[in-house]
């Protein structure tokens, strides 16, 4: 076929559990043979399921889903394994293989590792195979967790450079507010941009199972807006939403980027949602314009302040002197390096400082000539 697409699947904690919230066998069976009809079709899906935790706590001995972090480790421990031999077992009964890939934020925010996992994303899915992937909740600690999936699958979606992000939910799409609070809440089924209104109007999970919200989709959204990635949200459980995501007919909310396939590449992408700043560097105003407007030159006596340890190629915060932030770059000089520089008069030598930012100002690279003498 000639439209074939490489589409990323994010399944939540509601679409695969029962009113109890422990995993129902029926709903994870019909997710699977949708995705089988999208691979008959062509397509490259891969999944990001949750599902760990609603798998594994009644058999841990909770009654209901934990809330403590070392419960929920423990039962995804328990969960993840059953998660994956239900769906294997599901696949292989049409002839397909998956496979489970389990992330923790600092595999992403180391960039070998990421890129490491995109180069095991694609022979995977150029070999036809289902991955599976889920973060691996069983060793990270709450302050490194991804914490939902929802933008876990958005980074996913840059990193194996999908067409289409889908996430299915427990509602048919984005409302213009809570549809909680707001019985009058309207349905967007096109979303150009994320505004500041969309934002506010993004609220909390809507049951105990689900953990990320709106406002985790809406993180999400942002990051495949900024990639060039086309997403949808609906509601799951609706026989054929999914294919009809896929052709564009289904019910729901698009999220739909100015220049599809012309994001962010994979380094500014690393840079931007994956690498973890290790501090932050103030500069000036006549700095800050040499980096938003493209405009003047970037030099380092406009450094006013340092902050936090990091060392040469680190990706660091920059703000302006009212602590704004401007946007993310990668230093070519430690901390230490940069302090001794503040102050100093280095013009008139030699190698001009580069600042390099994409279009919306996002990520940046600080090349600051080495004054003599330091
Ligand atoms: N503006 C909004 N539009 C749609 N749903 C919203 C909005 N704000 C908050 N919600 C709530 O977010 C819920 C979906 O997120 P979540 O509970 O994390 O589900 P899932 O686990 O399926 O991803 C909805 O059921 C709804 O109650
Ligand atoms: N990783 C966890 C779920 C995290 C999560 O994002 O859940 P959800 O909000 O239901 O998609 C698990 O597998 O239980």
């Amino acid at each position: 076929m000639t439209n074939k697409k490489r589409i990323v699947i994010k399944i939540g904690s509601s679409s695969l559990t029962s009113l109890h919230g422990e995993i129902s066998r029926r709903k994870l069976k019909r997710i699977v043979e949708e995705v089988v009809e999208l691979k008959e079709e062509g397509h490259e899906v891969l999944l990001v399921s949750s599902g760990a935790v609603a798998a594994g706590y009644r058999k841990l001995g909770c009654v209901d889903r934990p809330t403590a972090l070392t419960e929920k480790q423990a039962a995804a421990s328990i969960g993840q394994g059953l998660l994956m031999e239900a769906y294997s077992e599901y696949f292989l009964s049409h002839g397909y293989v998956a496979s489970q890939i389990l992330i923790t934020r600092s595999d992403f925010s180391d960039e070998k590792r990421y890129m490491n996992a995109r180069n095991t994303l694609k022979i995977l899915l150029d070999r036809g195979i289902v991955p599976i992937v889920n973060e691996n909740d069983t060793v990270t600690i709450d302050r490194l967790k991804f914490g939902d999936n929802d933008t876990l699958s958005a980074k996913v979606a840059g990193l194996v450079d999908a067409d289409q992000l889908i996430i299915m939910s427990d509602i048919d799409g984005l409302y213009d507010s809570d549809p909680r609070k707001n019985p009058h809440a309207e349905l967007l089924l096109n979303v150009h941009e994320i505004t500041s209104e969309i934002e506010d109007s993004a609220g909390d999970p809507g049951t105990g199972v689900g953990t990320g919200g709106m406002k985790s989709k809406i993180e999400a959204f942002k990051i495949t807006m900024a990639s060039g990635i086309p997403a949808f949200l609906g509601k799951s459980g609706i026989k054929g939403l999914i294919g009809d995501a896929v052709s564009g007919t289904a019910k729901g909310t698009y999220f739909n980027p100015s220049m599809a396939g012309d994001g962010l590449d994979h380094r500014k992408q690393w840079i931007a949602f994956n690498s973890g700043p290790e501090g932050s560097v103030t500069v000036n105003d006549k700095a800050k314009t040499a980096i938003v407007e493209h405009s003047g030159e970037l030099h380092a006596q406009h450094v006013l302040n340092v902050s936090g340890r990091f060392k040469h190629g680190a990706v660091v915060r920059l703000k302006d002197d009212r602590g704004e932030e401007i946007g993310l770059g990668i230093v070519n000089y430690s901390s230490e390096q940069l302090s001794n520089f503040r102050g100093l008069d280095v013009t008139g030598m030699d190698g001009n400082a580069k600042a390099i930012v994409d279009s919306e100002g996002l990520v940046c690279r600080l090349d600051f000539p080495m004054p003599a003498g330091v």
